[in-house]
């Protein structure tokens, strides 16, 4: 990855690090036990939108701004997804993890190549210092051949001719899963590139400039996940019992539906406290992702995440990634400074997909395709691998 940020200072020994999962390469981040002046993740309430008045448009987006530079973390109301439809999700995801183990196995990601599908509990571990992680999951997520997506219609052009087959697998005996999937992905994407158009105007931007140049046909991807509780046997291995591992997104943004009331996601504030993000009625969950860090010069901050689930009872969320166009070149954009003076560069300039494949591959070692492309140099690898 093309990231350029110093070095991090030698720790003392009383500094805790945590091990988070970014991609590639093993990353930490300082974790601190003072008093954090974030204990909270502030509430954008999104009602007005669409407001014709350009100064309801510009507040929001100076508040998402800063939402974004001070934790990247925030919850979202005023969206405008309804209440029958986040029941009927949850309905359905309950429904797909219910169904039986040789079931869901049916769309297993071994056999997609574009690394797509079921994975069971403790599959994966995003976390090596932990136990492996104990949700189970379901990945889908952009495919110019689902008529779902409506390619054409957005894009006004044919899908790629190199596409030989639907890039997500869906569990056989279970159509009405793919359905109620597709409900919630047509309703959540117009909310996440709603807020692409208020990220641009907050950064000064034409507010399409961002829509026009990088999300035509962004690579998304949507996840349900189910994390049975955990009962952590004593405090020394409470740590290790965990439902989802410490990691950033590697997504621009990142909305998350979860089970109201339950209070299972940690997010690692930046002055290094692990912070309680209890689910709130009717909102979503949302988070700067490292294609958003890295194009804002990490001015916003892909805050590292967990997730435990000691409430004793079953959590389900759903998590939608919006990324970018896999063809966009993306320029980091550099603030100037009162002066005058442009600031100092942090992330190199990018390009989606060749980005994508160097974080997607590794995080999935023993998968078909990865296996497939482990003796081709990294150099080599290119977001077209997936599309086979
Ligand atoms: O389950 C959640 O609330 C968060 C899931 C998450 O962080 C992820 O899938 O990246
Ligand atoms: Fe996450």
């Amino acid at each position: 990855m093309a990231e350029v940020l110093a070095p991090q200072p030698p720790l003392t020994p009383s500094q805790e690090k945590v091990y988070f999962h970014s991609g590639s390469t093993p990353s930490y981040r300082l974790v601190s036990s003072t008093t954090t002046p974030i204990t909270t993740i502030p509430t954008i309430d999104i009602s007005n939108i669409d407001s014709p008045d350009p100064a309801v448009r510009l507040a929001l987006a100076k508040e998402l701004i800063s939402a974004c530079s001070t934790c990247g973390f925030f919850y979202l109301s005023g969206h405008d997804l309804s209440q029958t439809l986040q029941e009927s999700t949850f309905e359905t995801m309950k429904r797909f993890f219910s169904l039986n183990l040789e079931e869901k196995m049916d769309a297993h990601v071994q056999k997609n190549p574009a690394i797509r599908g079921y994975e069971p509990q403790g599959e994966t571990r995003l976390d090596p210092n932990t136990k492996a992680d104990f949700k189970e999951s379901f990945t889908m997520g952009d495919c110019p051949l689902e008529p779902e997506q409506n390619y054409t219609s957005k894009t006004g052009q044919q899908p790629p001719s190199k596409l030989k087959r639907p890039q997500n697998i869906w569990p056989s005996t279970a159509p009405w899963f793919r359905e109620g999937l597709y409900e919630y992905y047509n309703a959540v994407l117009p909310v996440s590139l709603k807020l692409v158009r208020l990220l641009a105007l907050g950064m000064g931007l034409d507010e399409d400039s961002f829509l026009d140049s990088f999300f035509n046909f962004p690579i998304t991807g949507m996840r349900p996940l189910h994390y049975p509780p955990v009962a952590p046997e004593d405090k020394e291995t409470d740590s290790q019992n965990i439902g989802l591992g410490a990691h950033s997104d590697f997504s621009y943004l990142t909305l998350v539906l979860q089970t109201p009331s339950l209070n299972a996601l940690e997010v690692l504030t930046p002055t290094g406290q692990w912070i309680s993000v209890p689910a709130l009625p009717n909102t979503l969950v949302c988070n700067v992702g490292q294609y958003l860090e890295s194009q804002s010069n990490g001015r916003f901050l892909a805050a590292v995440h967990r997730v435990r689930n000691k409430t004793g009872e079953e959590r389900y969320s759903l998590p939608f990634f919006l990324t970018m166009d896999p063809d966009a070149n993306v320029k980091v954009i550099l603030e100037k400074g009162r002066d005058g003076e442009e600031e100092k560069r942090k992330f190199e300039d990018f390009n989606v997909g060749d980005l994508y494949i160097k974080k997607v591959l590794p995080a999935r070692k023993k998968h078909p395709t990865s296996i497939k492309y482990r003796e081709v140099p990294e150099s080599e690898w290119t977001y077209d691998l997936l599309l086979q």
